[in-house]
């Protein structure tokens, strides 16, 4: 039975639920369950704690596994990631006192506190700095406050826990993150079809997300200019209708851009437009 590690809680683990459950697959849990079985598809979904699942899926003993690239990375497992799932980003950064000028560059002699040693002890390796690490399991921004550390690293989304701690981040985001579905090292070339199909749903809701599909009616004199703001995929589809000299046209948009698209379309004289979310795809 195939077996795919699942995280049991934290930040990742509503939305890797959601998006495996939207890809057909049975993971629901009653209880406090470490493992659910989907019988149709036989796999058996393991949940774990997000830290540990690269090291598991390095092991081979678990075959696929949900986790946060910057968790793997830290774990130092060799994994090969499969694909991104767009959900848990985060950037990965130093942060001082707001009213201090320390920048990474002179953090040598100091303390450094964070749940992500593995992260920080290959930045500071790379930038030949000898600082000490203080590793904490979490509330990361109040160590300087209580006086363990000269500086923290760590995940960074809106920066409102770091702002209430009176905190700004320091240099360049040392990594940007968000959820991954993770295989053994190597191991990419050589996936089991049933790997496959679970990946590629997957893809397809993914892909989707970022994506709106466009409807709209245009008269025969805007149509070029219409499209070129909505060149679909492979191009849009453009059916005639039943008033004279007008066409129909539908074509799938990246969702960032839906609203400049929409005035582009508004500005050239095109009537009825409309968006609509895509569920899942296959491109
Ligand atoms: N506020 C956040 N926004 C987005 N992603 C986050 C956030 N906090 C943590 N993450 C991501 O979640 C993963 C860490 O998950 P983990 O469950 O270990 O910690 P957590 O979400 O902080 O949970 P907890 O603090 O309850 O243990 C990392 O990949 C991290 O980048
Ligand atoms: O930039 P923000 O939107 O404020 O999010 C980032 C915060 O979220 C996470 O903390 P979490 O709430 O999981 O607590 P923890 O530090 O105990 O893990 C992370 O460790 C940061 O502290
Ligand atoms: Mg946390």
């Amino acid at each position: 039975m195939l077996k795919i590690a699942l995280p049991n809680k934290g930040s990742l683990s509503e939305e890797s639920r959601a998006l495996i459950s939207e890809a057909g697959y049975n993971c629901r849990r009653y209880s406090r369950e470490l493992k659910v079985t989907d019988v149709e598809h036989q796999v058996e979904f393991i949940f774990l704690r997000p830290r540990d699942i690269a090291v598991y899926v390095q092991s081979g003993i678990i075959d696929l596994g949900v986790t946060g690239r910057d968790l793997a990375m830290d774990s130092e497992s060799e994994v090969d990631e499969l694909l991104p799932l767009g959900f848990g980003r985060s950037k990965f950064c130093y942060a001082v006192p707001e009213e201090s000028l320390l920048t990474p560059e002179g953090f040598n002699g100091k303390r450094i506190a964070t749940s992500y040693p593995g992260i920080v002890g290959q930045d500071l390796k790379r930038r030949n700095i000898d600082a000490a690490i203080i590793k904490l399991d979490g509330a990361i921004e109040i160590s300087i406050n209580l006086g363990v550390a000269d500086a923290i690293a760590d995940v960074v989304q809106t920066g409102r826990t770091m702002a209430e701690a009176g905190l700004r981040i320091s240099g360049e985001a040392i990594m940007s993150s968000e959820a991954v579905l993770v295989t053994r090292k190597g191991r990419e070339e050589s996936l089991t079809s049933q790997e496959m199909m679970f990946i590629e749903r997957l893809k397809g809701i993914v892909v989707a997300r970022q994506y709106v599909m466009v409807e709209y009616d245009v008269a025969g004199e805007a149509l070029e200019s219409a499209c070129a703001v909505t060149p679909g995929i492979e191009a849009p589809t453009v059916a005639p209708l039943r008033r004279e000299g007008w066409f129909a046209v539908k074509a799938m948009a990246p969702k960032k851009d839906l609203n400049t698209i929409m005035d582009h379309l508004v500005e050239v004289g095109a009537k009825g437009v409309i968006a609509t979310d895509i569920r899942t795809c296959r491109l």
